[in-house]
């Protein structure tokens, strides 16, 4: 294909029902001088994928439907979700890093790993799902297949986790290049400060990069889909809910969530940590204690404060587009005396001070959304309040767009049965088009090795034998892998041993 020809094919994709929301900082020239010479390196398998994912979350979209699934951790995991009718399956880091990691550095959900560790899961699933779906056709070939294998779409879309990108905009590029060969539907990217994913002492060390900062790595990603020509979907996941520090105050879209001290009479937090030796949840409470004193406020509540209504209206209409510290500026020039000061919050890291919660979820959920397919805010526990709102105030900005919602920190074990099993299915006609627990399969996987391996352990073959004529009831896959795999074997082998 001519240039100008895939100039024209880009211009269409661009304009395309799909595609025309993205705000792209760059035109179908760029593109095209990106791509390689000859044929475009493209991914035609995960463009399946990511097609039959579309379709299925625009159909949830039209019809108050969803899609809940788990974290496939392995093939087995896959298949049997596959088989049990999951439309689409999550591929999570967390499950990654604590089994399986190219690195063979196994440890909690940092993610710390290279940016090949996610692709490659999902690039083993994928070849599984294959495998599964040419063992299928040569099985109905030679009359084999099962009543209950038959109609079984084994190649479900994978959603897979991106972290916040893995570092600069060309890592995100490469790292979302793997994900296309490895056959995805769709990457979350999160706005988290890249490396600095930490749970040691709870979601209060959450920190996020500003709002510009996560829109250029989802514009990193969205430009190498372009340049691949992917319909890959792309998740724009937000960690501010559970934040409280952020890297710059750089972004004036940020300004309402930045926390400044209006107390200048005691130390800066830097000068009181100094040689501090807390760690952890310790120095949290130290952080806190320091935090009694310092009155924090955002910049608006401090303006306001120091000032006549009148004043404050004045300043809040020509401060609209202002950062913290133009608009300080600003009520300097205007002749009011504020005190307030951000710089005096930083940790010992630098990071600044941020006001983490679903308002600040729904601010950048909303600014996030011409830069993606679908939104989610990591919950860091279910309240339907804020489930709620959130629905409300992103479609009130942004209406239809696609919405995500995990069940990962949550506790519902004094709940009962009924109420957990319609928590999904509400969450869903509220509008969320995709749902997940990360954990599950994962959780689920080790419950059953525990009982099994501490039976084995006891009575040797009994568990085994006993296990393994309760799986042929239920005509559990894996029992028969070798016979059903050995069927393609067996096809492959025969007719290169014919004479021709
Ligand atoms: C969803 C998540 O990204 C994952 O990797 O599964 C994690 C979940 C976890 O660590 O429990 C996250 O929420 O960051
Ligand atoms: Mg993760």
């Amino acid at each position: 294909m001519s240039d100008l020809e895939q100039i024209g094919e880009l211009t269409q994709f661009f304009q395309s029902s799909e595609q025309a929301h993205f705000a792209r900082s760059w035109t179908v020239d760029d593109v095209e001088r990106l791509r390689n010479p000859g044929p475009t390196e493209e991914y035609p398998l995960s463009n399946r994928q990511a097609r039959k994912l579309r379709k299925a979350l625009d159909s949830n979209s039209r019809n108050g439907s969803t899609s809940f699934t788990y974290g496939a951790a392995d093939p087995i995991m896959a298949h049997e979700m596959g088989e049990a009718g999951f439309d689409t399956l999550y591929v999570s880091g967390a499950n990654a890093t604590l089994a399986d990691v190219p690195t063979f550095d196994c440890g909690g959900d940092l993610a710390d790993y290279t940016y090949d560790t996610l692709p490659r899961k999902v690039k083993q699933l994928v070849q599984n799902q294959l495998h599964w779906a040419r063992v299928d056709k040569v099985r109905t070939h030679i009359g084999n297949l099962k009543g209950s294998k038959k109609g079984i779409d084994r190649l479900v879309p994978i959603i897979a986790d991106g972290d916040s990108g893995h570092g600069n905009s060309t890592a995100t590029m490469k790292m979302v290049k793997l994900f296309l060969d490895a056959g995805v539907a769709a990457i979350h990217l999160d706005d988290l400060l890249s490396g600095e994913k930490n749970f040691s002492a709870g979601s209060l060390t959450h920190v996020v990069v500003p709002v510009s900062e996560h829109i250029r790595r989802l514009s990193a990603a969205k430009l190498q889909l372009d340049i691949c020509g992917s319909h890959v979907v792309l998740v724009g996941r937000t960690d501010s809910e559970s934040a409280s520090r952020i890297t710059s105050t750089i972004d004036a879209r940020d300004r309402p969530f930045i926390l400044g001290r209006t107390n200048v009479d005691i130390p800066s937090l830097n000068q009181f940590l100094q040689g501090s030796k807390t760690t952890g949840v310790s120095r949290l409470q130290e952080e806190g204690e320091w935090e009694l004193q310092a009155y924090l406020k955002t910049l608006d509540e401090a303006v306001k404060g120091s000032c006549t209504p009148d004043e404050f209206k004045e300043w809040t209409s020509k401060s609209v587009n202002l950062n913290v510290s133009d608009a300080l500026l600003l009520a300097t020039k205007m002749n009011m005396s504020v005190i307030w000061d951000a710089e005096g919050c930083r940790n010992e890291r630098g990071w600044y001070r941020y006001n983490g919660g679903i308002e600040a979820a729904i601010s950048r959920s909303i600014a996030y959304a011409a830069h993606s397919d679908m939104v989610w805010s990591c919950a860091p526990g279910y309240k339907r309040d804020s489930v709620v709102r959130y629905e409300k105030e992103v479609h009130r900005a942004v209406p239809g767009k696609w919405l995500g919602y995990n069940w990962s920190f949550g506790d519902f074990s004094k709940d009962t049965d009924d109420n957990i099993a319609k928590l999904v299915r509400d969450v869903g006609s509220l509008g969320y088009v995709w749902q997940f627990n990360p954990q599950a399969g994962f959780y689920a996987q080790g419950i059953a090795m525990h009982d099994f391996a501490k039976a084995v352990y006891k009575d040797h073959m009994v568990p085994y034998v006993r296990s393994i004529q309760d799986g042929e009831k239920k005509e559990v896959s894996v029992i028969d892998w070798y016979e059903e795999a050995g069927d393609l074997v067996d096809y492959m082998t025969d007719i290169v041993s014919l004479n021709p």
